[in-house]
């Protein structure tokens, strides 16, 4: 339906005044009087009528007409003189009269006032006047004009004005249509509502028992929506832990695609390592045959040698006796010359005296036949002598070419032997470089080892098997022969060890059971080379990790000397602690401040006693708590802050003063509680922000024992079935854990719950397994490597550092 407005022609037909017009409006108010207030009309305005000009050009040509009229006239006018023809307009500008001023104006004289004067005086007021007429008249005209422009113009409105209502009459038939049809509809709508408010009635009577349900809805409800609030803040809670959960995980698989390639990549290492190490065993004991083999060589060349210098000595020995008798020799041999050359001048002198005498003729035939004996005996003498000569200059040139030789001899024996000296030497060298190799193959192997352990979470087993005691050895009752073998090369050699367990009187014959752990030391193993195998694992505890070394076996199988030592021998503890204070020292080089406290506690009895307790009575009852992130606390413990180790070995001892230790009939000095030492290590670099905290768990655990063999009894059998049910409990945890339990049973004794962080937690486990060697402990030996091998397949978690990295 259309609006109903008036139409834009009625309005455009409307005049509209400019502002020119309103104007000159006000001019004509003053002058022409009301008539003057009647619009005027521009030629743009539509409808066609006449303009202010076409007014004043009608006007002005009327106004000539009049003035030419006046101009004509002669009449009084030309009596009273001429006159100056001026226009109202411009007498009304200079005089500032209005149409009343003049119309009312009155002329008075004085008595006797000349009527030539008054006819002066009346002059200015007809002109006035005339002017006026004028004015007045033209003004007529125009008006006369505008009438019949507004009468042409009202028939044109009121054309208009019929059409427009017309077309009013036509809108407002339409109109009457529309308002039909929307009755019409109204009554439709009507009809509508009454079904809707009916329809709204039984709605609300619906809404209504709804309502009802509503609100009972609506208690259930809000008791819904606490619960619902209360279980999205558990499912908050919850989110965010998965959240943190995912990061972790995230991190972790992060951590762990890093460290499968790590792993993988160590395993590489491990195996070219393997074979690297496989081959220099096999250069080694190549090396080792070619040595063998040369070492025979080099002492039969020796052996040659040797009989070569005796020989070569007896030859210069022969040598010597030979210069000697040439000496001799050549002695006799000038002898033989002087008397030769003295029985040469003799003769000569003979010779000379024969013939003198000769000459004289007076020597006697006898002197001369004696002379010529004499003579003939000399030189038979001689030419023997010269025999003899010959022969020894022989003799002489024979020991000479025999030295000679034997000198050569001799020498190329010294080549020979100085080069196989140099063969020795470089063998040697090259074995000395082969064991190097081997050694550093060997240490490296050990650090792939402990990487993958780490990497796999695996709790360490170090077997260390004592020596036989003297006392085993001396006692007929014990039976000191051997029932443990060790692999003397190979790839378990090192890891490997056989148990022998001797048969029995029902026939059973003996049994040989194999073991394999990640280190095996043989009895002959010092303190220093078990503690050479650990002390990176005491190091990663300055690294800010939780480490934890216990020591394990049967009563008198060397966990104390193991763990504790002796003044000559001292064992991991004293020696973890001069390692952590000696590096924690060159740390200090690189900015880095170590506080360490230590703890001393026993499990005697199932009780847990403070070791470090300087109170007489010492009855307290201490309890351990694990917290969230797997620090242990116990209560009422006594903490010692340590700065050297001689603090540590002064604590050892007051603690070892404490501790409950007995003879039994196995160990002289048995222990007969677990002890538990525990040393707390804050670093802060003061150059980075970095903060470690680690803590170091070593541990000797009393040992199991059957009781009949201890011949424990009274308080020696409470304390022997307290041990034994503490290490059954620590068995079923590891059974526990190896075989990947959803409950492990750490709250079974105090030993397990104190060391759960270590067996199920995130730190660096080692069990050191302590076996004695004899056949009389064979069966025990064989309990504690079977208890041992199950530790070993524990999988606990990768350990975790305890470091904070400053943030920026
Ligand atoms: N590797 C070794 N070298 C030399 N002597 C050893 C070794 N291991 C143990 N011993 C000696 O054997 C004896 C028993 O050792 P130890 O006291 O350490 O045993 P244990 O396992 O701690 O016994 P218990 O459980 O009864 O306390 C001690 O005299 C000790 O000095």
């Amino acid at each position: 339906m259309k609006p109903l407005e008036p139409s834009k022609a009625t309005n455009s037909a409307a005049p509209t005044t400019s502002a020119a017009d309103r104007k000159r409006k006000a001019d004509t108010v003053t002058e022409a009087g009301p008539d003057a207030k009647r619009p005027t009309f521009s030629a743009s305005q539509g409808v066609a009528r006449p303009t202010r000009s076409n007014t004043t050009t009608g006007a002005g040509s009327k106004a000539t007409s009049v003035q030419g009229a006046t101009s004509t006239r002669t009449g009084p006018m030309s009596e009273l003189g001429p006159i100056a023809e001026e226009s109202w307009d411009d007498i009304r500008d200079k005089t500032g009269q209005v149409v009343e001023d003049v119309l009312n104006k009155k002329l008075s004289f004085a008595k006797g006032t000349k009527p030539e004067r008054k006819v002066e005086a009346f002059v200015p007021l007809v002109k006035e006047l005339k002017a006026l007429g004028r004015h007045l008249h033209s003004n007529s005209q125009r008006l006369e004009l505008d009438v019949e422009q507004w009468k042409r113009h009202s028939s044109e409105l009121s054309a208009a004005a019929e059409a427009e209502r017309q077309q009013w009459a036509a809108k407002q038939e339409a109109v009457g249509k529309q308002l039909a049809e929307i009755k019409e509809l109204l009554d439709l709508q009507e009809q509508q509502n009454k079904q809707l408010e009916a329809d709204v009635k039984t709605g609300e009577e619906a809404l209504a028992a709804k309502q009802a349900t509503l609100s009972s809805l609506e208690l259930k409800l809000e008791g819904v929506q606490a619960e619902l609030e209360r279980t999205s803040k558990q499912l908050e809670e919850r989110e965010s832990k998965i959240k943190e959960m995912e990061d972790v995980v995230r991190t972790g698989q992060k951590y762990s695609t890093t460290l499968q390639a790590y792993n993988t990549s160590l395993q590489a290492d491990l195996t070219s390592e393997k074979q690297r190490r496989d081959e220099v065993q096999k250069a080694k004991d190549e090396l080792q045959g070619q040595a063998a083999e040369l070492g025979g060589k080099v002492r039969s060349l020796e052996q040659l040698l040797a009989y070569e210098r005796e020989q070569v000595q007896k030859l210069r020995d022969e040598r010597e006796a030979a210069t000697r008798d040439l000496a001799v020799l050549r002695a006799d041999l000038d002898n033989t010359r002087q008397e030769r050359e003295r029985a040469l001048a003799e003769a000569a002198k003979n010779k000379e005296d024969l013939d003198k005498l000769r000459a004289a003729g007076g020597k006697s035939l006898e002197t001369l036949e004696a002379l010529s004996n004499d003579k003939a005996t000399m030189e038979t003498q001689l030419s023997m002598q010269q025999k003899l000569i010959a022969s020894m200059r022989e003799e002489l040139a024979g020991a000479k070419e025999g030295r000679a030789m034997a000198d050569a001899m001799a020498d190329s024996r010294a080549a020979q032997i100085a080069e196989l000296k140099a063969q020795v030497e470089s063998l040697q060298g090259s074995l000395g470089d082969a064991e190097r190799r081997v050694y550093e193959g060997e240490l490296h192997r050990r650090k792939l080892h402990n990487i993958i352990q780490d990497l796999k979470g695996n709790i360490r087993v170090y077997c260390r098997v004592r020596p036989v005691s003297s006392a085993e050895a001396a006692d007929a009752a014990h039976d000191s022969e051997m029932s443990l073998d060790f692999p003397s090369a190979g790839d378990l050699l090192g890891r490997g060890l056989t148990v022998v367990v001797p048969g029995n009187l029902t026939g059973q014959a003996p049994q040989k059971h194999n073991f394999a752990f990640d280190r095996v030391f043989s009895p002959g193993t010092s303190q220093d080379m078990v503690f050479d195998e650990i002390s990176e694992l005491v190091q990663s505890a300055l690294d800010g990790h939780k480490v934890c070394i216990f020591a394990y076996g049967q009563t008198g199988s060397g966990k104390t000397f193991t763990m504790l030592g002796n003044r000559d021998a001292p064992g991991v503890i004293p020696r973890a602690m001069q390692q952590i204070f000696h590096t924690g020292q060159k740390l200090g080089a690189q900015g880095w401040q170590f506080n360490m406290q230590a703890s001393m506690l026993e499990i005697y009895n199932e009780d847990i006693r403070d070791l470090l307790s300087r109170r007489k009575d010492d009855s307290k009852k201490h309890q351990v708590t694990h917290d969230t992130t797997g620090a242990t606390t116990v209560s009422d413990l006594t903490l010692v802050d340590v700065n050297r180790p001689e603090a540590v070995d002064q604590l050892l001892a007051q603690a070892m003063e404490k501790r409950s230790v007995g003879c039994t009939a196995l160990n002289e000095q048995s222990s007969r509680s677990h002890m538990v030492f525990t040393m707390r290590i804050e670093g802060h670099n003061t150059e980075t922000g970095v903060k470690v905290s680690g803590v170091l768990n070593l541990i000797d655990l009393a040992g199991s024992e059957r009781v009949k063999d201890s011949g424990a009894a009274g308080q020696r059998l409470k304390e022997a079935q307290a041990i034994n049910k503490s290490l059954a409990a620590l068995g079923d945890v590891i059974m526990a854990l190896a075989n990947k339990q959803e409950h492990v049973p750490f709250r079974n004794s105090k030993l397990t719950y104190l060391l759960q962080p270590c067996l199920g937690g995130d730190s660096k486990t080692l069990m050191f397994l302590n076996v004695a060697p004899t056949r009389e402990f064979a069966h025990e030996s064989l309990c504690s490597l079977r208890f041992g091998a199950k530790v070993n397949s524990c999988e606990i978690n990768v350990p975790k550092k305890n470091v904070v990295v400053p943030r920026g």
